[in-house]
């Protein structure tokens, strides 16, 4: 973690809370990490079915934990693999600003600006009531949209660079829903950890 750059942004939101830290770890460490992980991590592309339909899912994920719990979404079951020593070390530090235990970490990787995460919530039962969900962005930035479920004027964007981590808390799950889009823009490729408790 990088001690110098304290910097945070605590957004003010209805129904929501949400912690922006854009320097948890500098673009050094998250250079290496970004390779690393790419390199390491067992990818892998999952058909998903939404309204009926099936699909390639558009983006590569994989699930690690620390048990055997698995997790459901959008028709896939996810089943984990034993943490590494990478993910352990990512896992403890993010751990300590977030002042919460996790057990388990999806990740996704965004292979160009066309690979996307539509509009959802992170409300799957096995997470709990009001799951604090910790995200950490390596490589190109990608924007994070977040709009309240009934109050239209609660629509908003972060653009998530790399290194920087966000935390949703409260009953941001509820009422909010998040998505990354696609982007026309020739970018490269982003890798997103998404620290989780699944008791
Ligand atoms: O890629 C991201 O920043 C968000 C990922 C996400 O929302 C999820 O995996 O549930
Ligand atoms: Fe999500």
């Amino acid at each position: 973690m990088d001690l110098f750059s304290t910097g945070k942004t605590e957004f003010q939101l209805p129904q929501a809370e949400l912690t922006y830290f854009p320097n948890f770890y500098n673009l050094h460490e998250a250079n290496n990490l970004f390779e690393i992980l790419k390199e390491s991590i067992n990818w892998q592309q999952d058909d998903i079915t939404l309204f009926g339909k099936t699909h390639l899912q558009p983006r590569l994920t994989s699930l690690y934990a620390n048990n055997e719990k698995s997790y459901s979404y959008s028709n896939i079951t996810m089943q984990p693999k034993i943490f590494t020593k990478e993910l352990e070390d990512i896992k403890n530090a993010i751990e300590k600003v977030a002042k919460t235990e996790f057990s388990t970490v999806l990740l996704n990787r965004y292979r160009s600006g066309s690979d996307s995460n539509g509009w959802h919530a992170d409300n799957e039962k096995e997470l709990g009531k009001n799951p604090i969900i910790a995200t950490l962005s390596l490589g190109a930035p990608r924007y994070f949209h977040f709009k309240h479920r009934s109050l239209k004027a609660e629509s908003h964007k972060i653009l998530l660079g790399s290194g920087s981590l966000l935390i949703m808390g409260g009953e941001m799950q509820r009422y909010w829903l998040h998505q990354i889009p696609k982007t026309k823009k020739d970018i490269g490729e982003r890798i997103n950890l998404t620290f989780r408790k699944i008791a």
